[in-house]
Parts: C-alpha cells; structure tokens; sequence
C-alpha cells in the first residue's frame, strides 16, 4: 500500500468487508499513530476545476487556537491541496464552515485533482462508492451535471475531461464522498471542565485515501484525532492513533458512529449511512441482549456525541449506569471494559480516549480524549462524568 500507512499496515481482503487494514506485526497502541493528508477538502472542487480553470474553494472558516506543540512536528504539506484552513475567526460558532465553491482564495492547480495529480484522481476512482448510488445520489448528481454545464466554460482541450464530467462520473465521485468523507468538527465546550456542551458544526469535510481503508468496528482498536481549530499548515490533516496494543494480524478499525451509540442504533446507521449491517462481536453479543435490554438510551446520555470514522454527527446514547451494571454482569456484557477504559467519562462527550503520542521516544501513560481532549492517565480508576481526570 503506497504512502505513510505503508510501513505500519498492510491492505487485506476481509470476507465480507471487502478492503481492510490490517497489522503486519504487533500494534504497541503507546507508539502508534498515522498521520493522514486530505487527497481533496471539497469535491465540488474537483467537480468545477474541470470546467473552470480559474476555479477555487473558499477555505472553511475556523477558530484560532494553536496546536499543542507535541503535534507541530508531524505537520507537513498534504498531497496538492491546502495544506490548512484559514483561521479566521468565526462570526458566531454556529456558523458552518463549508461553504460553496467561490472565486478567488486557493490557486486552481491545487485543487483540479484529475489534471494536477491523476494518480490521485485514480485513486479516488478506486475508494468504495459504487454501491451508494441510492436514487437521491442520482439526482444530486443530475442537479449538479446539468449546473456546470450551465454555469462552467467548456474545459480547456487539454483537460482530463474535455467534455466536462459526465452524469456517470459526477454520480461516482457523489458516491465516493458519502461513503469516505470525514468532517472535521469544531471542537467541543464544556461547562467548569465537566459536562460537554451543545452540538458541534463541521468545520470542514475531507476525503482521506489512506484513512478510506478503515473498516468499522463497534469496540474500535483505533481512533481519530484532528485539530482543525489551529491556526498551524495542516490542521486539515487527520490522526488516527491505537486506543490499545493488538496482536499480529488483526484487523485495525474506526467506528464510524460515536461507541455509546445502543444496538438498535448500530445496527440502522451503517445500514442507512454506508450500505452494511455490522456483525461485529460486541453486535453479536447484544444481538442476543433482551428487547428490554437493547432499549436503553445509548450509554453516555444525552449525547450528541462524535463518530471516529467516516461520519460526524449522532443521536441516542446508552445510559451511563450501564456502565456500571455492565462491570457486574461480565457474561452478558464482556466489553464493559472498553467502556470503563476507553471510552470517554465526561457526559454528552462520547468520545474515544487513546495514548498521546511518544514523547522524545518514551511511550506514555496519558490518554486524551479525541472529542473534547480530556486528558487521564490510563490507570486511574474512572468515575463518572469527568471524575478523576488531569485536566482536574
Ligand atoms: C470507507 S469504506 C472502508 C473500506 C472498504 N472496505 C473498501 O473495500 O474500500 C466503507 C465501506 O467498507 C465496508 N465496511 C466497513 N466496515 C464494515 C464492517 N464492519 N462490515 C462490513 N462491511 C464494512 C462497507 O461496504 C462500507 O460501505
């Protein structure tokens, strides 16, 4: 597999989930991390840069925060594109950040991805996406081919695409960002340290090749980390880090949802959002739960939550007790564990806490939350809601 994963993963076919990635070795979760570039932030970017050779994005406005200074050293320049979107301060922190393509802010070249890279445009052709093409992605696609013809000059001849895209390839690419954009999400607030407030907007979408390859798992092995906020080159980049060690072979997932998400809400989201249903063993296990069991909210309460993987938002969480009773019934409820020690105690986070990153080598004990950056060490006993973390 090409690019940075390369040394650390290996692609595998997966019975039943086509392309995975998985550890050709032992993955010490404390030394771990990848550092992924968006291949494209936009895909009307790619849409229009076909046909309009002067075309650009307006780069997502984002809060000025700076990045933590153990980060500053893995940033580089990603692959053709804006390495970074522009701080400029947010009129109101509702304020999405994704606008339409506009003329005037980030040079053509760096964004018409078939004629600069088409290696890359190749590659984007090969990420999964032929499968989601549901009605309303035809007719988006349709809205959008019949636009540019109207509002786009003819390419130029020596374009990829002299006659522009066609329907097929606009319904394609359409497809390829439903099942492979990642937002990027304002960072949260939180009342005093504890409770994590109110929803979050997405700053930014991305489309990450190498990151496309993670499969999803209920109880993930990995997560997610992104500072889109800093006012640093590339804080549209993505870090996926190991929550903890796994054995040689073994398949490394993201879970596309936030993990408190209950059965029934697991089980309808991957099926709506991505065209699977998850077999995954925390599925199987609570597939046999109770109707009585597998109606409880989803833990965390109120939680608007955050999907590690492919998607940003959700909804209905398990209720944080769960947490508790679960330690006692090991049997009915063997991944407790995960969520005593990995999953975030702060209320309405949900978030997925894995190690920081080495520090001049050494690995660390600490683990950060990837959602609201709650920072505990990995033996400390967990209370509920914030408890007993560092930042306390
Ligand atoms: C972002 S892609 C992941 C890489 C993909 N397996 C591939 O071959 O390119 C998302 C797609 O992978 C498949 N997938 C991901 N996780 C899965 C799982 N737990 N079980 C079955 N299919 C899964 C689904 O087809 C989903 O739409």
């Amino acid at each position: 597999m090409a690019g940075d994963v390369a040394p650390l993963l290996n692609l595998a076919e997966i019975d039943g989930g086509g392309r995975a990635l998985v550890r050709p070795g032992r993955f010490a979760a404390a030394r771990s991390r990848l550092l992924l570039r968006p291949l494209l932030q936009n895909l009307a970017s790619v849409l229009l840069a076909a046909c309009r050779p002067l075309s650009c994005v307006r780069s997502p406005r984002v809060l000025r925060h700076r990045l933590p200074l153990r980060y500053r050293r893995d940033v580089a320049h990603p692959l053709g594109l804006p390495s970074a979107v522009s701080p400029r301060r947010l009129p109101s922190a509702r304020r999405s950040a994704c606008r339409a393509p506009c003329p005037g802010s980030v040079p053509h070249r760096r964004l018409n991805l078939a004629a600069v890279s088409p290696s890359d445009f190749q590659l984007l052709l090969s990420l999964q996406g032929r499968e989601a093409h549901a009605d309303y992605t035809v007719a988006a696609a349709r809205f959008l081919h019949s636009l540019l013809a109207s509002v786009c000059p003819p390419p130029p001849p020596a374009s990829p695409f002299p006659q522009g895209f066609s329907l097929e390839m606009i319904v394609a690419l359409l497809s390829k960002d439903k099942l492979n954009a990642f937002g990027l999400m304002e960072p949260v607030s939180s009342r005093d340290g504890g409770e994590v407030d109110g929803e979050r907007s997405v700053r930014a979408y991305g489309i990450y090749p190498r990151a496309s390859f993670f499969n999803h798992d209920c109880l993930p092995n990995a997560c997610r980390f992104d500072y889109v906020d800093s006012a640093s080159d590339g804080n549209t980049d993505i870090i996926v880090r190991m929550i903890h060690d796994v054995p040689q072979g073994r398949e490394i997932c993201l879970s596309y949802f936030p993990v408190n998400l209950n059965y029934a809400n697991r089980q309808r989201r991957p099926m709506e959002d991505y065209g699977f249903t998850c077999g995954c063993d925390r599925c199987k296990v609570e597939a046999n739960w109770s109707d009585d069991e597998n109606e409880h909210g989803d833990i965390g309460e109120d939680n608007d939550g955050n999907g590690e993987g492919m998607d940003e938002d959700a909804d209905e969480q398990m209720s944080g007790s769960e947490v508790g009773k679960a330690e006692e019934e090991e049997t009915d409820f063997p991944h407790a564990y995960f969520f005593i020690r990995y999953m975030c105690n702060r209320k309405n986070c949900g978030g997925t806490m894995a190690p920081l990153p080495p520090s001049d080598g050494a690995p660390s004990d600490v683990m950060e939350c990837n959602v609201c950056g709650q920072l505990r060490r990995e033996d400390d006993e967990v209370e509920a809601d914030g408890e007993e973390n560092m930042d306390e």
